[in-house]
């Protein structure tokens, strides 16, 4: 019995459109509520969400039954974390600011078992393995992680094609807020420079025959991402959603349905 198929990874590798939300309550409730609402894939956010492993690790349980798959932002891809999230069952790993081919040659080499990489070999204790059930893990599942990695800097801009070029990244994500921020515009993931940015990294991303990943709050900017040609995108958050609807609701009462109030912009 082989490790579970990746459908995401599979999805994205055949240039399937993949709709996305982010999940940063760092709830397990959370997130198998919002897992029935028929996204392709959620983001647990372990760099802005207050989770840690066993948190990361509830809330992939908390939608495994669902057709949501998982993919889970580690705060960084330090190999220890790498090794322990794998172990959880994680197949699907999103890696903030990585800026070079050497960090992400790393990355590659962390989430495969030896001799192709580092992944230390522990999964028999692991949910990953369903605790050991799955007599050939360890044969198979290289094959079925799907390794993401952000572009969010100028040096990520720069370095993009050699990191592009690497067997064993599945995607390049760009983070807008982060690359707005590095660039000089904090705040303005939507600035036309920005987006000029991101349309230049998708191209090459593209060329490169990788995935084009990105997330945003703005539906028209969700538009102009998807027609840039990207793969997979977020288009919006559980925070951010229930910030907006729960403000909205209270003003819709007090003012007779007449609420001006707009849903959290957020950036
Ligand atoms: O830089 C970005 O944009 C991202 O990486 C996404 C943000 O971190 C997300 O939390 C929304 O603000």
């Amino acid at each position: 019995m082989p490790a579970p198929k990746n459908t995401f990874k599979a999805a994205i590798r055949e240039d399937q459109f993949q709709l996305g939300l982010w999940v940063a309550l760092a709830s397990p409730y959370a997130a198998e509520i919002v897992s029935g609402s028929g996204y392709d894939w959620l983001l647990i956010d372990g760099e802005h969400g207050p989770n840690d492993i066993p948190l990361l690790s509830a809330q992939i349980q908390a939608v495994a039954r669902s057709g949501s798959h998982p993919m889970v932002r580690l705060p960084v891809g330090e190999t220890w974390m790498i090794k322990q999230i794998l172990d959880t069952g994680a197949q699907t790993l999103l890696i903030p600011m990585v800026e070079s081919v050497e960090q992400a040659q790393a990355l590659v080499r962390a989430v495969r078992y030896p001799p192709h990489g580092v992944r230390g070999v522990g999964a028999a204790l692991g949910r990953a393995s369903q605790f050991s059930r799955i007599g050939d893990y360890l044969e198979t599942a290289n094959d079925e992680i799907c390794l993401i990695v952000q572009i969010e800097s100028r040096a990520g801009l720069a370095a993009l094609d050699d990191i592009a070029a690497l067997e064993g990244i599945d995607g390049l994500f760009i983070g807008p807020s982060d690359l707005a921020a590095d660039m000089g515009y904090l705040g303005q993931p939507g600035h036309p420079e920005v987006t000029a940015a991101i349309a230049d990294a998708f191209a090459r991303i593209k060329k490169a025959g990788r995935a084009r990943g990105i997330m945003t709050l703005n539906l028209d900017q969700a538009g102009i991402y998807r027609d840039m040609g990207a793969t997979f995108m977020a288009i919006g958050t559980d925070v951010t959603l229930l910030v907006g609807a729960s403000t909205k609701l209270r003003e819709d009462f007090l003012t007779g349905g007449k609420s001006e109030a707009k849903p959290v912009a957020g950036y």
